[in-house]
């Protein structure tokens, strides 16, 4: 048996229960067999794959907080370091229902190769918990959040481990946090990043996630011979991704029709009003069944559909597995030219195989979303240096970066044959730095 496959069978038989995590290794693993044969013996022997695919610590713990009729509520708080070869951990923080150690692991495995990415020294984690944000009142979360931070400031620190937002965990949930971590360990410094501009955040930091995945867009299709402008763009979520990618995406002369929620979806035959989905979602944390009251000329509707409009760009930016093999046909039928992931994998494996056979260009999250923790890298380089940069200066370095991943990707596919397979680029280019800093570092 190959060693991929066998490293395979073992992360399956070794985390069961954990498919999300699984799925994440498979695509990497997959795309790096021709980087991996070429070197097979050295690795099997330094068990290489073994120690990639195996958090460095994984760290489970309770988090008890009493609730506005005051009833102790309990939930479970997760960080797994997952890597740290190339710089200490870094990855967001998850506040969702679906939070459990299999997807804290896909993510932070996700991490450890779009931080390498960046071409900045951090390596993967994230963490996160199942306490759901929704419907609480700022009291309830804060008192979740202090919890939370009283058991997780024992690990992390400015030079160890600096956790950010991520889906549930905006400047609110950040702020109490950092208020919470500075209490107990008497420490003011960069021990989380996306903070807010009076207490050491950076410009910029709030619209990069969204106007990186929009700079790497523009370059993948230039290099692909087409214009963004002009294009009309289906966009999934209207979170923080989702909002500053729309935003980004009219900047450049593109056209956005859709948004959506967990529980519904707007299509705005004019372009979505960005204005209006921040009142929305930001303000008054509401439904999108709003939208309309902003927007006469649009349609809500229940459920799942952003992908069956007819568009040129597809940019998925909710969460995890959201774009299924049915949604792919359907794009491919409509001709639809690209698919550029804006969350942390959104797109099943089956329905990512259709897309590239079906000649859709298509990114992976792990570099087209990679302008996020890339400016959370620059909000600590401030910290440390405790300066802070105008905004044009961090929105140039953001864009210099996203456009530098988007090459680097598209020559590691070069190189190894598989011109075009972006999927294939990003692990093995992500990849390469990191093996080269673990090598060098003996077994760890
Ligand atoms: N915030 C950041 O800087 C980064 C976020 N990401 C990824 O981007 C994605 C979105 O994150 P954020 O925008 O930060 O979170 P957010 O909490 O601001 O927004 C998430 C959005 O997705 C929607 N959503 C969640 N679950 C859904 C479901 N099952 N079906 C449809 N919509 C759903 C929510 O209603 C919300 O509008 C996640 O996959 C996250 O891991 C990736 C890189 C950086
Ligand atoms: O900004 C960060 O450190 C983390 C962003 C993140 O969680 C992600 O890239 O998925």
């Amino acid at each position: 048996m190959s060693y991929v496959d066998e490293v395979l069978e073992k992360v399956v038989a070794k985390n069961p229960a954990e498919p999300e995590f699984h799925q994440a290794v498979k695509e990497v693993l997959e795309s790096l067999r021709v980087v991996v044969e070429a070197n097979e013996e050295k690795f099997r022997k330094d068990a290489l794959l073994e120690r990639l695919v195996e958090p460095e610590r994984q760290i489970k713990f309770r988090v008890p907080w009493v609730d506005d009729k005051g009833q102790v509520q309990v939930n479970t708080g997760y960080r797994v370091q997952f890597n740290s070869a190339i710089g200490p951990y870094k990855g967001g923080l998850r506040l969702h229902p679906s939070v459990n150690l299999g997807i804290i692991k896909f993510l932070g495995f996700e991490q450890i190769f779009k931080n390498s990415l960046t071409g900045l020294p951090i390596g993967g984690g994230k963490g996160g918990s199942d306490f759901d944000p929704k419907g609480k009142s700022d009291r309830e979360v804060m008192a979740f959040c202090q919890s939370f931070m009283t058991e997780l400031c024992k690990y992390i620190g400015a030079d160890t481990d600096v956790p950010a937002g991520d889906i549930g965990t905006g400047a609110r949930e950040i702020g109490y946090m950092f208020g919470q971590y500075k209490r107990i360990r008497g420490l003011y410094e960069g021990v989380l990043t996306g903070k807010g501009l009076s207490y050491g955040g950076s410009l910029a930091r709030t619209e990069a996630t969204g106007y990186g995945l929009l700079y790497f867009t523009e370059e993948l299709l230039k290099i692909n011979g087409k214009d963004i402008k002009g294009m009309t763009v289906a966009v999934s979520g209207a979170g923080n991704v989702a909002i500053y990618a729309i935003q980004k995406a009219q900047q450049l002369g593109a056209k956005v029709v859709t948004a959506s929620d967990s529980t519904g979806w707007v299509y705005d035959p004019d372009g979505i009003d960005v204005a209006a989905l921040k009142e929305i979602k930001e303000v008054k944390r509401a439904r999108l069944t709003e939208y309309k009251n902003y927007r006469p000329n649009s349609e809500y509707h229940e459920g799942r559909g952003v992908w069956s409009v007819k568009v040129d760009l597809a940019l998925p930016c909710a969460t995890q597995n959201e774009l299924h093999l049915e949604d792919a046909k359907q794009l491919v039928a409509n001709g639809c030219l690209a698919v550029c992931e804006g969350a942390n994998m959104p797109t099943t494996l089956e329905a990512t195989q259709y897309l590239q056979e079906n000649g859709v260009i298509f990114a992976p999250g792990k570099a087209a979303n990679a302008g996020g923790v890339a400016t959370s890298a620059l909000e600590m380089s401030q910290n440390s240096e405790r300066l802070s940069w105008t905004f044009d200066e961090v929105d140039v370095k953001l864009k210099n970066i996203m456009v530098n991943i988007c090459h680097n990707m598209d020559d590691a596919a070069k190189r190894y044959g598989m011109e075009g397979n972006y999927v294939a680029g990003a692990n093995i280019a992500g990849f390469e730095k990191v093996v080269d800093a673990m090598t060098a570092q003996g077994i760890v």
